[in-house]
């Protein structure tokens, strides 16, 4: 299989070269070849073999000559580029980590832990174009994908925390920016245990408010929170709140469709989303059997029991960044009665939210 790489130098592209490198992905591809939008004839990375120099990924031809496509490149180049290929004549398999191509009809969401059947049932149908869930999606249904499959959701409350990664690298940078202006402002009082906290807390609002960048967010991210991700929809949602039933529907291919609605809200986190789940079961069962359940999702799922000390230690950013686990904790029963169960999930925004996804279906594609 040839295989063309586009994107691989972003910070998703990244991710996706540093696990590929991990799990040895490059010794089964016949042909990796790498492309550039920026630097033709420049130096491939380094994956453990002799490659060729980039080459130019808007060149249609060089394209149609890879049997598989894996992009990270984002959505204007998938815009761009994808619709010209297929108007050539390419056949080959599209894998995406960008949202435009995702609720097409002739385009499977992959998630292969939770939706390994969706997947099977393509590749046989001809199915070409694989992209990447929503991060968002991805790590709820690693979480809970336990409970879907069992049948037992009637539908889902999710209330997020999402990391500053989703917004990409230069959102990282003005989270820490941020933080930094807001510590500055206030380094000396700080430094004097006898200075007044409200006096700080004054100089802290100010420096919120005026002085820490906002040119990629649009407003304060560093000691705030900004409740809305992405565009506005005429019914009230956010594009990142519509694609909750939208793609988990379609990631698991349900007949009738779970309600999924809830609020989505940017915290300071740098990488690691988070959601706040109510979850409505079809039928009242005991907390040890929802459990094993939750647990049986998949390799990943790291159960966390609803206990104060072990919570607030392993079903945070600071325990999961950078781990494939996908942290399920806080699972009781509400007080709305036996059906209602909360569950706090937490994973890598660019792991299983981005990178993981596509890595695992390309690897589909080669051991067929
Ligand atoms: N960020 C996220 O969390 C998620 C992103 N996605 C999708 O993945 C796409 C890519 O996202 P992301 O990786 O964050 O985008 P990046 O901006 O990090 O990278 C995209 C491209 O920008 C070019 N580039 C220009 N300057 C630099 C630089 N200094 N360092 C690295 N690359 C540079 C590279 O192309 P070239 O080498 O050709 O110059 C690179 O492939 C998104 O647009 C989105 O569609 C999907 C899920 C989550
Ligand atoms: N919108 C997500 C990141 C992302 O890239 O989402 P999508 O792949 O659906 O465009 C976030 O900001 O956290």
């Amino acid at each position: 299989m040839r295989v063309g790489f586009v994107g691989w130098r972003g910070m998703v592209g990244s991710v996706l070269m540093q696990r590929m490198r991990e799990e040895n992905d490059f010794a089964v591809i016949d042909e990796p070849v790498f492309f550039t939008t920026s630097n033709v004839g420049g130096a491939a990375p380094d994956v453990g073999r002799t490659v060729p120099p980039l080459k130019d990924a808007r060149n249609i031809d060089e394209l149609k000559a890879m049997d598989a496509i894996v992009t990270c490149q984002g959505g204007d180049y998938t815009a761009e580029v994808y619709g010209k290929l297929r108007e050539a004549g390419w056949n080959g398999y599209w894998i995406d980590a960008a949202s435009s191509l995702r609720m097409e009809d002739n385009a499977i969401i992959v998630l292969d832990p939770v939706n390994r059947d969706v997947i099977d049932a393509g590749l046989a149908n001809g199915v070409k174009d694989f992209i990447g869930g929503n991060c968002t999606n991805s790590i709820m249904l690693m979480g809970m994908g336990g409970l879907f499959r069992a049948g037992l959701v009637e539908w889902v409350s999710s209330m997020t925390y999402q990391a500053a990664s989703g917004g990409g690298a230069n959102h990282m940078r003005e989270l820490l920016k941020g933080m930094g202006v807001v510590h500055a402002a206030v380094a000396d009082e700080l430094a004097t245990p006898s200075s007044a906290i409200l006096d700080i807390d004054r100089k802290v609002a100010a420096t919120i408010r005026e002085d820490v960048p906002t040119e990629f967010f649009g407003a304060p991210l560093a000691g705030g929170l900004i409740p809305w991700i992405d565009k506005q929809l005429d019914n009230g949602q956010s594009k990142e709140e519509w694609k909750g039933q939208a793609e988990v529907n379609k990631i698991l291919g349900t007949d009738a469709t779970i309600p999924v609605d809830g609020l989505c809200v940017r915290i300071g986190a740098m990488r690691c989303h988070s959601l706040a789940l109510t979850v409505k079961l079809k039928r009242d069962l005991p907390l040890d059997e929802i459990e094993s359940i939750i647990k049986s999702g998949n390799d990943w799922v790291k159960w966390v029991p609803n206990d104060r000390e072990i919570s607030v230690k392993e079903l945070t950013p600071a325990a999961i960044t950078g781990s494939l686990q996908v942290g399920v904790g806080r699972v009781r029963k509400l007080n709305m009665g036996g059906e209602y169960l909360s569950a706090f999930v937490i994973g890598d925004q660019l792991l299983w939210g981005a990178a993981e996804p596509l890595r695992r279906m390309l690897r589909i594609l080669i051991e067929r």
